[in-house]
């Protein structure tokens, strides 16, 4: 399952009635990666929270294969992120009293037995393949990058068409950084996952197919990043 993206007059308005996004066309291929850059502030994380369908106020059409986010309701919209959409916020958000596998493997706590027993094994397989020892010790004494990876193993467990990353190696040294990249992008590539990564880091964006750059809440430039 592989999922394409279009945008049609997406739009984003905060409450004071200023602009934060007005992005009138973006078609995305199914199984590509793409790259959002741009200064601090310019709307790179409401662009991709308005993805995900999380934007409660944004117009337009958000269409992710034949399913419009933004004209679904929120019931249906959480159910599609959960089904089809893995995401690897900045600060993590992982549980410090659970071991990598079950942090890895939460959203299977609200599944059925039979998906549940599939996101555990996904979990299992993704936490090794990024070389994360999956022992009972709990999250808190791991490093960043090892944090990093569980969260990345968590946004794969349910083996979502689509990943999206805010600032996926953000805090991380240049080494584990290019690692880290270089495997969540070997795992994207393997299984033909649309990736949208939202990112400061040269490292992360020049390994992408295309790259847009978002200056005051507009694409300002689009192009292929090779
Ligand atoms: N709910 C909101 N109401 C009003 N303004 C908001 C809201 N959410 C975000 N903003 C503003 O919208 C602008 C874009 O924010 P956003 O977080 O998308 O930027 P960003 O490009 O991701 O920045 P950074 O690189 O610093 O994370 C900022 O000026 C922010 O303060």
């Amino acid at each position: 399952m592989t999922l394409g993206l279009t945008i049609n007059a997406l739009a984003v308005t905060a409450a004071s009635g200023r602009m934060l996004l007005d992005v009138p066309k973006l078609h995305l291929a199914p199984g590509s990666c793409l790259g959002v850059r741009g200064p601090s502030g310019a709307g790179k994380s409401t662009f991709l929270f308005s993805l995900a369908g999380l934007i409660e106020n944004a117009s337009g059409a958000v269409t992710w294969g034949e399913t419009n986010l933004l004209q679904m309701p929120a019931g249906a919209r959480a159910a599609f992120r959960r089904r089809s959409v893995g995401m690897v916020f900045q600060d993590f958000l992982l549980f410090e009293e659970l071991s990598a596998s079950a942090n890895a493997a939460l959203s299977g706590a609200y599944s059925d037995p039979a998906h549940q027993k599939a996101i555990e094994s996904k979990a299992e397989e993704v936490l090794t393949r990024l070389g994360i020892s999956h022992g009972a010790r709990t999250v808190d004494s791991f490093s960043g990058g090892e944090r990093q990876r569980v969260a990345i193993a968590r946004a794969l467990a349910s083996d979502p068409a689509v990943i999206l990353a805010d600032e996926p190696t953000a805090s991380l040294d240049r080494k584990t950084a290019d690692a880290l990249i270089d495997d969540l992008l070997a795992l994207v590539r393997d299984t033909g996952k649309t990736l949208v990564a939202v990112s400061h880091d040269p490292a992360v964006y020049t390994r992408m197919d295309r790259v847009i750059e978002i200056v005051d809440g507009r694409i300002a430039t689009d192009e292929a990043a090779r």
